[in-house]
């Protein structure tokens, strides 16, 4: 039986508290998956979750070459270019943990923005064969300050997509505008979303999302047969 899971919430007090709950998932997440089927799937994200990760998984006990690793959305641009989350991640872990750069499955930045997402989902799609929707085994999110989540932007036709696993964006309101992200369909079926964030800034829309419930695009991350965990610290739970 399905069931929509209310968020469990971890609250630490500070931000390398946040890194050390969110990595040991990861390495909890990993070690089950491998476990039980032999190879792990994830997908990351960009900004402040980069940076969690790069500090964080270095440290953990896992088998690398086991995983998999996919983007909940990423940036149009070159890989050489700062805005460019696969760069944040080959710089911070080839190198710095076992794994290789052929573990991530990366879009083709060469591709005009509806090739790239159409590109990117037949990645996906090889990954995942004969399957209705992708079940990942951990997707880590961010939260931006209007309350966005992976490319998936409050007012956005795209919130309602339900189509494709994933979908271009030509128009994003954060730079760069042209992107591409998973849609509801694949981040509701993954059998763990995690969301992880730190500071003040984060403690207005944490509010709102977690506390008055409004229907902001975090708040539509609720995994229909899996896990919603929010780690956060004292200050961005500060409103709650
Ligand atoms: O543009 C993006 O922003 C969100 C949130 O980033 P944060 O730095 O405010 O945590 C991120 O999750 C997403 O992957 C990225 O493309």
């Amino acid at each position: 039986m399905t069931s929509i899971p209310k968020a469990v919430r971890k609250i630490v007090k500070k931000e390398e508290d946040v890194i050390k709950q969110l990595c040991t998932l990861v390495e909890q997440l990993s070690n089950e998956a491998i476990e039980a089927r032999g190879s792990f799937t994830i997908g990351l994200s960009g900004g402040s979750m980069a940076k969690f990760l790069c500090v964080g998984l270095p440290k953990i006990q896992t088998d690398w070459a086991k995983w998999s690793l996919f983007f909940c959305d990423e940036r149009l641009v070159p890989f050489s270019n700062e805005d460019s989350t696969y760069k944040l991640y080959l710089a911070g872990l080839v190198g710095k943990t076992p794994l290789k750069e052929d573990q991530f499955v990366v879009i083709n930045p060469d591709l005009e923005v509806d090739a790239a997402a159409k590109d990117y989902e037949e990645k996906v799609r090889a990954k995942f064969p004969e399957s209705a929707w992708p079940r990942f085994d951990l997707l880590l999110l961010g939260m931006g300050p209007d309350g966005h989540t992976a490319s998936l932007f409050p007012d956005h036709p795209l919130l309602e997509e339900k189509s494709v696993w994933i979908a271009a964006i030509h128009d994003s309101p954060k730079p760069p505008p042209c992107r591409v992200t998973m849609t509801y369909p694949v981040i509701n079926n993954a059998g763990c979303c995690a969301f992880a964030m730190a500071g003040q800034g984060k403690a207005d829309m944490v509010k709102r999302i977690l506390g008055d419930g409004e229907s902001l695009p975090s708040g539509r991350v609720r995994p229909t047969d899996g896990e919603l965990i929010w780690i956060l610290d004292e200050a961005a739970a500060s409103k709650l």
